[in-house]
């Protein structure tokens, strides 16, 4: 049955409320703290971290961020919907792309900083992680995103539709997410139109490759990490963290 208008506004709504109720810093509270740098001691004693010190840092960080994808993808009208195994299937694929997608919402395109450790940190914090470009690849699609200026409502709906993809690994009723996802395509471009900013969904679906291949890198750096520290990514990484990149 093709979906009403009334069916797309009151869809459009749920997840936007779903996104409200599951990012843990508003947009004004980023505001305030946007500008909260680390001082040179401070990025200092991050830079004299060992590799797996700061690897297990930042997997406790981004399983933080991981958490509030997960809990938003289960309330987004027809996810909840599907078997389990493709639950599972779509956040290993799709939740480390949400997080960032959501990432440029905690980025400041003046300083090129993004949100860590309750500050703004630059791309030289991250030093000690021996994986420079994969940082490099993470500021510049956080910046790149937060150029295009999504509302709320926008970022809303994006996340939902990447989360939503029918084409991922492992997928049992592929048709199930197929139908799911059509109704946020058209919630996507109901919202973009009623913005006024048609052109933007071109600009979304581009980012979305970019951000295939950023998830790409990071599973790949990780792979690499855990062959150095297997004993760390075993028995010091969040279980979530492992469950969906390991
Ligand atoms: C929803 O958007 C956000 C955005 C940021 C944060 C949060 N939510 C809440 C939790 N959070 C806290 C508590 O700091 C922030 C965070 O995790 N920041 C952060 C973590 C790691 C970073 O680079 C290292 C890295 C990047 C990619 C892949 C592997 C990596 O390292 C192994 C950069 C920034």
């Amino acid at each position: 049955s093709y979906p009403t208008s009334l069916h797309i506004e009151e869809l459009s709504a749920s997840i936007v409320r779903s996104h409200r109720e599951t990012t843990q810093y508003r947009p004004e509270e980023l505001q305030a703290l946007r500008w909260k740098v680390f001082s040179r001691e401070e990025i200092h004693a991050y830079q004299s971290k060992s590799v797996d010190e700061m690897w297990q840092h930042c997997a406790l960080r981004l399983t933080d961020a991981v958490q509030y994808v997960v809990e938003f993808a289960k309330r987004i009208p027809g996810f909840r919907q599907l078997g389990q195994n493709d639950q599972i299937a779509l956040l290993k694929s799709g939740s480390m792309e949400v997080v960032l997608v959501r990432m440029s919402r905690m980025f400041n395109t003046e300083n090129n900083t993004v949100f860590f450790d309750g500050k703004f940190a630059g791309t030289e914090l991250f030093k000690s992680l021996a994986c420079g470009d994969l940082i490099a690849a993470v500021f510049d699609f956080a910046h790149n995103l937060c150029a295009l200026r999504l509302t709320e409502q926008q970022m809303a709906v994006f996340t939902a539709l990447v989360l939503l993809n029918a084409d991922r690994p492992c997928l049992e009723d592929r048709e199930r997410v197929q139908r799911a996802r059509r109704d946020v395509e058209l919630a996507l471009s109901h919202i973009l139109h009623r913005d006024n900013q048609e052109s933007l969904l071109h600009k979304l679906y581009q980012r979305v490759q970019v951000l295939k291949s950023l998830c790409a890198l990071h599973i790949e750096k990780l792979r690499w990490f855990r062959q150095l520290y297997p004993l760390t990514v075993h028995s010091l990484f969040p279980p979530l963290y492992k469950e969906l990149f390991g």
